[in-house]
């Protein structure tokens, strides 16, 4: 089995294959190093092979957990590293090591899943696009803040702005006016995202007509579903790009 980890800001997306297969042991969503250790060890008859991980966190805390999962699980991890180019992707940043490594992941992942032009569009913590053209080169892409970002930072800077996480589920049920401020927040807040998605469709759609794939990722996609019928939503579409990105012998 292969622990499987996607360390974004906000929250570790983790899971356990099988090596010789792919197929799913396990897997979840965690806030912490600890919670992960807990999560992954609950898995019954659990016997790893190796660990592969990306991370967008510090190189401390990365080799902080890297450390706990040698210390917990007894296998090395493999950390995806930046690259100019990788199967048949070529990384279109002016300094490639600077591209986020999630971002580049799921540019991998996306065109390997689609084998032509692709927009790959991410929610998490932060917003991102990112465009591949049907040639595999990666012509780079955007980043605005994600639902989490907007919430907190109209929370932080306003007086007046102030309510709990179970009212934030219920407003969401529509995205009609809001008459609360809960309501007129978050489905503001789901409006900018979707904006954002139409807005890369629109761009995707004048660079190359209709011959692109759009994939849809991150923990906030179900919230922009609706505004992009025609996308492929791939929750594990970083896992796709990590796999190619750090390939593990099965033994
Ligand atoms: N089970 C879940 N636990 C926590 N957040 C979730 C879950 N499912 C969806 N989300 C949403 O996912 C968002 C975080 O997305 P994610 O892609 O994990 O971010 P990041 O990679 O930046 O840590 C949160 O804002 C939350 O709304
Ligand atoms: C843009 C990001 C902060 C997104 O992080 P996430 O929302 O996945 O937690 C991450 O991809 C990153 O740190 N990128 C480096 C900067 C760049 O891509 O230009
Ligand atoms: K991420």
């Amino acid at each position: 089995m292969i622990l499987e980890l996607d360390c974004g800001n906000s929250f570790i997306k983790w899971r356990v294959i099988h090596a010789a297969d792919a197929t799913i042991n396990g897997g979840g969503i965690v806030d912490s190093d600890q919670a992960l250790v807990a999560a992954v060890a609950a898995l019954s008859s659990l016997r790893l092979i190796g660990c592969r991980m990306v991370s967008v966190r510090s190189e401390e805390e990365t080799s902080a957990l890297c450390a706990l999962i040698l210390a917990s699980f007894g296998v090395e991890v493999s950390v995806a590293q930046p690259v100019k180019e990788m199967a048949g992707v070529r990384n279109g940043y002016e300094d490639y090591q600077r591209l986020g490594m999630d971002r580049w992941l799921g540019a991998l992942g996306a065109y390997h899943l689609a084998g032509r032009a692709c927009l790959v569009i991410d929610f998490g913590t932060a917003a991102k696009a990112d465009y591949v053209a049907a040639d595999g080169e990666h012509l780079g892409g955007y980043i605005c803040p994600g639902m989490p970002l907007m919430r907190s930072q109209l929370r932080t800077h306003t007086r007046r702005i102030r309510y709990d996480d179970a009212s934030a589920e219920r407003a969401l049920g529509s995205l009609a006016p809001g008459r609360s401020t809960v309501e007129a927040v978050e489905r503001g807040c789901v409006l900018m995202l979707q904006g954002f998605a139409r807005t890369q469709i629109e761009q995707a759609r004048a660079l190359w007509g209709e011959d692109f794939t759009v994939f849809l990722t991150g923990g906030d996609a179900p919230l922009v579903q609706d505004a992009a019928p025609q996308a492929r939503i791939v929750p594990d579409l970083v896992f796709v790009g990590l796999a190619m990105a750090c390939p593990i012998e099965s033994r």
